[in-house]
């Protein structure tokens, strides 16, 4: 079975808003099919050390573990991906020193998509698709945008970007293959709730 299914419901870390390990598990019991571990500015050992505990925890709960950025870290901790935007290692080469590893390609445009995919990206992070606090200074590309780069790649695509349980089913009847979120999960005061509710939505449209 191909890795597509796993993208559904995909859960980014973010320790700005809860500590990683308390609620990847609780992300991961309220159904979260992927979860990427993304930490800006902590030591790369930390980071190695934090990549362990989820990749086992991901293990458990028979979900795929991506960490953000980090090729090296990727490899260390034996996750299925790396997350790779466009100021980190070129796709192209990280293909070639970690052939193991799923790419993720995060992409702001069609120009952008269609690069990405023709450089070999296992699937695409698109998006911003609604303005987002989360991160600053992205472009929002709106569900047109996600439309059009869903309708003219052939890899799997993922949502990302200001996602949340109201705007979540149209977001996923653009025929995208799955939502990512942050805060939309990490923000709630419950997150095993907080995911179950949008899985029940991602089950909905998608099945
Ligand atoms: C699934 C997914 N899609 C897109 C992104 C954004 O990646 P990037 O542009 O590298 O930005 P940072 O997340 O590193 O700030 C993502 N992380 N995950
Ligand atoms: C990391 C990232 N990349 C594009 S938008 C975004 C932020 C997503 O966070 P949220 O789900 O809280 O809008
Ligand atoms: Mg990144």
């Amino acid at each position: 079975m191909s890795f597509k299914k796993y993208l559904k419901l995909y859960v980014i870390t973010d320790r700005r808003l809860k500590p990683e390990v308390e609620s990847v598990r609780q992300a991961l019991e309220g159904g979260a099919t992927a979860i990427q571990m993304r930490i800006k500015d902590a030591p790369t050992r930390e980071m190695y050390k934090m990549g362990r505990e989820l990749r086992k925890l991901t293990r458990e709960y028979d979900a795929l573990f991506f960490v953000d950025d980090r090729i090296d870290v990727a490899l260390a901790v034996d996750a299925d991906g790396v997350q790779l935007g466009p100021e980190d290692m070129p796709i192209e080469v990280a293909k070639e020193i970690a052939p193991s590893l799923l790419i993720g390609a995060s992409v702001y445009s069609l120009e952008e998509a269609l690069d990405a995919e023709a450089k070999g990206a296992d699937y695409l992070g698109a998006g911003s698709v609604f303005p987002t606090k989360t991160k600053s200074d992205v472009r929002v590309i709106g569900l047109e945008g996600l439309r059009r780069i869903v309708e003219s790649v052939s890899i799997p695509v993922v949502a990302i970007g200001g996602i949340n349980r109201e705007n979540a089913r149209e977001v996923l009847k653009t025929g995208v293959d799955g939502i990512a979120v942050i805060s939309a999960v990490m923000g709630a005061d419950d997150v095993k709730r907080a995911t179950e509710e949008l899985r029940k939505i991602v089950e909905e449209v998608l099945g």
